[in-house]
């Protein structure tokens, strides 16, 4: 199998920059469906060219490249162990080529290994089969999904649908919820696989495994079949859209699967992914580990680019071109839906900053600067200057604890992130006179093309993801989502969603 390692490489790398084919349809289908001029059309227009752009640069289509989880079957007689080397050692390479993000965290002590290697990195699942090839299939699930994903146990009571039995009817309210709690933070419009049964794990794990089926295929089970078609028509009346601006898609796929259940438990697993939804899979040949087909990829690319539409689009919102530093009373001009474009500095900062920076100063001045939640790919070349390959936003809402006391003791004046944050910000926002400003989820590519030079960076020893690069941008476009006057989109758009929730509450499912 000497060709196994490059083949493993080769699934990495189309996995991270080349989103299948069938994910592609069920966006062009979104973006068919989206009014022109609304924001989710703005952002479902960002999401087509930043999947173009992954494709040409053969760069990671979302920075967070997640947690590389492969499901292997093998022929009798195939040595997994040879399999196994094989795939560290070409994680080891896409990391290093900037395909991978170094994703892998010590939990006790923080520490990032660097090389996406580390104790339950990356997961490889093996399995027999009868057939006389390698089926290797690969998903990149990033952490802001994942963190999206629930497990309820029945019966139980859901906030606006209420009491839900252990029944096809309660599972059906359950998958309702888990659609709503997701909001836009899991970079919706997102895709859910959906575990009945089992127990903790193996329900999460059946979960997982309904995220390898095709979005084009049709469920065996006659009563799932109709269940996947109710989620799917019904969640996308919920109105959270892409990226929860509000809009006519918030679901692009719903896939269930069953195993049988203790007789005392009954768990409902789900797992969002979001629309950055990277799995692809091969089949290798046992003698040489040479690819012979790939998955996924039948049928048409339909995915439309279009840069006429994209004007259009924004015609109808305001844009307003900040340089920081930006003064409070600029900040005060700002209203909920206004388009901003930054040129000038910024600063990445997310989990690890944000707990520091609350008890320690800043190395640079923050007075009247932009923070970033981004956590991004990034290279250095032979003369040790580095370059941004991939800088999409991180959800904002893990700094909620921390944001308000930052941007006040430091005089940070804009936070750019995904999915909004809570009460205690828009609160302090309101006080302070800030901005927060919602950049498109995933959208790694494009953003990367907006940052022109690394100026420097500090805090490294937390890891690429976690460091604080400064960054020197051009042309970066981001929707106020929450101004200074007490408007919050995400806060309103959960308002609604959850009162259109409460409309399916009424047993469908007998
Ligand atoms: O870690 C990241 O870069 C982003 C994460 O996947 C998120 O969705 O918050
Ligand atoms: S940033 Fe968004 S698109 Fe990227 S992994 Fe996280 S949830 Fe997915």
């Amino acid at each position: 199998m000497e060709k196994l390692q490059e083949s493993m490489y080769k699934l990495i790398v189309e996995t991270s920059t080349n989103l299948p084919k069938d994910v592609r349809r069920v966006i062009q289908r979104a973006k068919e469906k989206e009014s022109a001029g609304t924001r989710s059309a703005m952002a479902l227009h960002t999401i087509t060219n930043n999947i173009k752009m992954a494709d040409d640069n053969i760069s990671p289509i979302c920075q967070d490249t997640g947690m590389p989880t492969f499901k292997i079957k093998t022929p009798v007689g195939v040595n997994q162990l040879v399999i196994k080397e094989a795939i560290y050692a070409a994680i080891e390479q896409a990391t290093k080529d900037g395909k991978l993000r170094p994703n892998s965290v010590d939990s006790l002590f923080g520490n990032n290994s660097g090389n996406n290697l580390g104790a339950g990195t990356p997961v490889v699942k093996f399995e027999q089969w009868e057939k006389d090839y390698i089926d290797a299939r690969l998903i990149l699930k990033g952490g802001g999904c994942e963190n999206k994903n629930i497990q309820y146990s029945l019966p139980c009571e859901l906030e606006g649908l209420g009491k839900a039995g252990r029944d096809l009817d309660g599972i059906r309210k359950c998958l309702m919820h888990a659609v709503y709690q997701a909001q836009g933070q899991g970079c919706s419009a997102g895709v859910i696989g959906v575990g009945i049964g089992g127990d903790r794990t193996s329900g999460y794990e059946l979960a997982k495994e309904q995220l390898f089926r095709s979005l084009d295929d049709e469920n065996q089970i006659p009563e799932l079949r109709q269940l996947e078609e109710y989620v799917m028509e019904n969640a996308n009346k919920l109105g959270i859209g892409t990226m929860g601006f509000g809009g006519e898609t918030t679901l692009l796929g719903c896939k269930i699967g069953v195993y049988n259940r203790l007789p005392a438990s009954f768990y409902v697993s789900v797992a969002y992914n979001c629309w950055a939804y990277r799995r692809l899979g091969v089949t290798i040949s046992p003698e040489t580990g040479e690819i012979a087909q790939w998955l996924y990829q039948e049928g048409d690319d339909t995915l439309q680019p279009a840069a006429a539409e994209a004007a259009a689009d924004v015609q109808e919102q305001r844009e307003i071109v900040l340089q920081a530093p930006i003064t409070e009373e600029q900040i005060r001009e700002l209203r909920v839906g206004d388009v901003v474009t930054l040129n000038g500095m910024m600063y990445t900062g997310r989990d690890a900053i944000h707990k520091h920076l609350t008890d320690n100063d800043c190395p640079v001045d923050l007075n009247g600067q932009v923070i970033y939640h981004c956590g991004p790919v990034v290279m250095k070349d032979s003369e040790g200057k580095y370059h941004i390959k991939a800088s999409g936003p991180t959800t904002s809402i893990r700094e909620e604890p921390y944001q308000g006391d930052i941007m006040k003791k430091f005089g940070i004046r804009a936070v750019i992130g995904k999915g909004g944050m809570g009460e205690k910000t828009l609160a302090a926002l309101q006080e302070h006179g800030g901005v927060y400003l919602n950049a498109i989820g995933g959208a790694a590519q494009y953003y990367a093309e907006c940052i022109k030079e690394v100026v420097g960076v500090d805090f490294l020893e937390f890891g690429i993801p976690e460091a604080m690069w400064h960054l020197r941008i051009d042309g970066f476009k981001a929707v106020v989502t929450m101004d200074s006057h007490g408007n919050s989109l995400h806060a309103d758009v959960d308002k609604t969603s959850l009162e259109r929730l409460a409309q399916f509450k009424e047993p469908v499912f007998k």
